[in-house]
């Protein structure tokens, strides 16, 4: 299994290309199964939980062939073969969101449960709640969510909790229910607004994708094929930002969307970074002596929880004290024991960090827990005094596309060990 190392120490400047969303196409890759003409899908990140999830359309019958790197081509199945092949579900926990499309499409779907994750227990019971209410018979046998729907029928489904999984799910499976359905206290992601543009490309009827109640109108089919982009991945800037910012360096990001990314924009500004919109490109330079700063993370608009890791590695060497509160998952706070073994001063107490700003970090071999600790670490090793060796890689692969690449394009000195 291979490791990551950096020398630290080297400030990023240049350009990098943003790639597409991972968790928009993971939702999309789901959606399209719901179609019955070909799909071409562009700006698909080349990142291990879509190849994973391309591998389960593919064993449930679906065709997909990369045409290009970040192209490819779907045609859906007529019929799925068989479910899911249990190892490759439980690798990705995105694989939750073919419940919906399975049910709707097909009356039938079997999905092994993902479980917890280090990040957290994530329970699914509004993904339940939802398609129960669409009218799924839904049970758990085995350690898989079985599933069955004669018809599905629109309904009104209230979320107690803004989901993004179960919004999906919910929105995806509606789009093929008998009638009309609302779906209050929805996700209002950036990823949310982008499979309700692609269902609606594929001839679906979704109306408020990016506020906080959706309403769709289920058709007896989606007829429409064709192509579509996926948005960029503001998780993928964010932390390529956060890393600009770490090194004190001075790096234009292109292909983004400033609106999705604008909660961290102004935290980062609080924290006196610089940040210059240029059309679809932001200019991030940190030269100034930055400050601490305060965050608490909450479903969109609020601050990304898969942005805490990176932001709290940056805030380890910004002198006084910032404090994080992680409201959405857990365990997010795991990343805190490695940077503390490269020299950081961080106290958690249940979902409080309070991080001291230190003159530096060491580098040391760490482990990541998680795919934005993974992330993180990489920014810690970018910042460290010497070596940084990061244990576990596999799970920053899950997310980053050629991090490595695009790194070094910046002037880092990082590499893999295999
Ligand atoms: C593939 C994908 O898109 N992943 C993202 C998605 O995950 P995911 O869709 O799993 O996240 P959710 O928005 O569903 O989870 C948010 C919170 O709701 C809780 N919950 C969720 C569902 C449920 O049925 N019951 C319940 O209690 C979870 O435990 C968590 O505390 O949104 C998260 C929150 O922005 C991001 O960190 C993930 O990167
Ligand atoms: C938590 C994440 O992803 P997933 O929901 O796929 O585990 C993430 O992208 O940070």
């Amino acid at each position: 299994m291979s490791n990551i190392a950096i020398v630290g120490g080297q400030r990023l400047q240049g350009k990098v290309k943003v790639s597409g969303a991972k968790n928009a196409t993971l939702a999309i890759l789901g959606a399209a199964l719901l179609a019955n003409e070909s799909i071409i899908l562009e700006n698909v990140p080349d990142i291990s939980d879509v190849r994973i999830m391309v591998n389960i359309i593919r064993d449930l019958g679906g065709e997909i062939d990369w045409l290009d790197k970040e192209v490819i081509s779907f045609v859906p199945p007529k019929e799925i073969k068989k479910s899911p092949i249990y190892n490759n579900v439980k690798k990705l926990r995105a694989s939750n969101l073919l419940l919906g499309p399975l049910l709707a499409k097909f009356g039938y779907a079997e999905v092994a449960l993902p479980g917890g994750c280090n990040i957290g227990v994530r329970p699914m019971d509004l993904h339940f709640k939802g398609l129960a209410g669409l009218g799924a018979d839904l049970y758990i046998e085995r350690g898989c969510v079985k599933g069955s729907a004669k018809k599905l029928a629109g309904a009104r489904i209230y979320l107690d909790f803004p989901s993004v999984g179960a919004t999906e799910n919910i929105m995806m499976a509606a789009c093929l229910a008998e009638g009309q359905t609302i779906i209050e206290n929805v996700a209002k992601e950036p990823e949310i607004v982008d499979l309700a543009n692609f269902l609606n490309s594929l001839g679906g009827k979704v109306r408020g994708a990016g506020t906080d109640v959706i309403k769709i109108e289920g058709v007896k089919s989606l007829d429409r094929g064709g192509r579509y982009a996926v948005i960029p991945d503001r998780i993928e800037a964010g932390t390529f930002m956060v890393a600009i910012a770490a090194t004190r360096g001075d790096a234009i990001l292109e292909g983004v969307i400033p609106r999705h990314i604008e909660p961290l924009i102004a935290k980062l500004r609080e924290a006196n970074v610089e940040i210059t919109e240029e059309g679809d490109n932001l200019r991030v330079r940190a030269v100034s002596q930055l400050n601490p700063i305060d965050i608490k993370t909450l479903p969109y608009p609020g601050f990304p929880t898969d942005m805490q890791s990176q932001v709290m590695t940056l805030l380890t060497n910004v002198p006084g004290t910032s404090i994080i509160i992680e409201n959405i998952f857990e365990n997010r706070f795991q990343i805190s024991d490695e940077l503390k073994r490269m020299g950081a001063q961080i106290k958690v107490e249940g979902r409080m960090a309070v991080i001291e700003g230190v003159a530096s970090l060491q580098g040391t071999v760490v482990k990541a827990s998680d795919l934005r600790a993974g992330a993180a670490l990489v920014i810690a090793g970018l910042m460290a005094e010497g070596v940084t060796e990061i244990i576990n890689s596999f799970y920053i692969d899950r997310g980053y596309q050629d991090l490595e690449d695009k790194l070094s394009s910046l002037g880092a000195k990082i590499w893999r060990n295999d």
